[in-house]
């Protein structure tokens, strides 16, 4: 389980790590236990941290040697050959390592943190808000009680599914882990098509960032499936059914969705 107050490292206080701390703090846990080690913040970040108590160093001999019980690596995954050799000092039989770096793979973190229990997750930025999706696979020292950890702490910024097979991560990467970056290109290009068909700019972005954040929450919760809430939407020979039939023609969405689905997942690859 998680402790609201137990010592806790983010190596890389970046959009993702930043988003999965922001999550932790408001679900409640202690600011006063977690160090940053992050090089890279300017003086304005460091200070938004301070102020809300979280120790900011700059580098992991700063962080000290002491074993914290979870150590979050979100620095990028070019960063983490660089990284890894020099955290294993605060990692110890009692720690949680949780990686969530596209494309590193769970044998060469176990490599570098051979005393630990390490899981590989992959979240999305949605953490931020506790709306996260998360997937996770840990290695062989995860008992139950290390699981049960990193579940809380990833249950704690949104919903998580284990999966067992590693291999389906790169797919994961490619479609939870940037999956909002295409929703937010959805909204961006709905303005932009709003605007074309004669709308202020202000009021077209209005309209659609409204429709996807409203769209996200009938959503959520899976209990109406998303092909059902298109329908309701859609009047026999209305004005969805004429831009649907653009959108779900043979050269419409889902071959654009697939393409740009499987260059992620082959860039995850690559980044391993
Ligand atoms: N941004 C996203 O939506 C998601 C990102 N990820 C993963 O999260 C990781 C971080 O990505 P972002 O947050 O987007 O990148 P980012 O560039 O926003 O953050 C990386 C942070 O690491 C810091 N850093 C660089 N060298 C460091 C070092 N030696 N020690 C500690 N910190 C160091 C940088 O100063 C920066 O603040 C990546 O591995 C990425 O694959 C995973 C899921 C979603
Ligand atoms: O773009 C990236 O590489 C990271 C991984 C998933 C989302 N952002």
């Amino acid at each position: 389980m998680l402790e609201r107050a137990e010592p806790l490292c983010l190596l890389g206080a970046g959009k993702m790590g930043s988003a999965l701390l922001n999550g932790w703090l408001g679900w409640g846990f202690d600011p006063g236990a977690v160090t940053v080690v992050d090089p890279g913040l300017d003086a304005a970040r460091r200070t938004e941290f301070t102020d809300r108590g979280i120790t900011v160093v700059s580098s992991m001999e700063e962080a000290g040697t002491r074993e914290f019980r979870a150590v979050l690596l979100a620095v990028k995954p070019q960063m983490m050959g660089n990284v890894l050799p020099s955290t294993g000092v605060i990692a110890g039989p009692e720690t949680l390592v949780v990686s969530v770096a596209a494309g590193i793979r769970l044998d060469m973190l176990g490599a570098a943190f051979p005393r630990s229990a390490v899981v590989r997750a992959m979240p999305n930025t949605p953490a931020q808000v506790g709306m996260g999706m998360t997937v996770a696979i840990g290695n062989e020292r995860v008992t139950s009680d290390f699981h049960a950890l990193a579940g809380a702490l990833l249950e704690a910024v949104g919903k998580v599914a284990w999966i067992e097979d590693e291999s389906l991560m790169d797919a994961v990467t490619a479609v939870s882990g940037s999956g909002p970056a295409y929703v937010f290109l959805l909204a961006e290009c709905l303005a932009e098509a709003g605007r074309k068909a004669g709308l202020p700019a202000d009021l077209a972005e209005t309209l659609a960032n409204q429709t996807v954040a409203g769209a996200g929450v009938l959503l959520d919760g899976g209990a109406i499936p998303a092909a059902t809430l298109r329908q309701n939407v859609t009047s026999p020979n209305g004005t969805t059914a004429a831009a649907l039939s653009v959108l779900m023609a043979d050269d419409g969405l889902q071959p654009l969705m697939d393409r740009a689905v499987e260059a992620a997942r082959l860039r995850s690859i690559e980044l391993g």
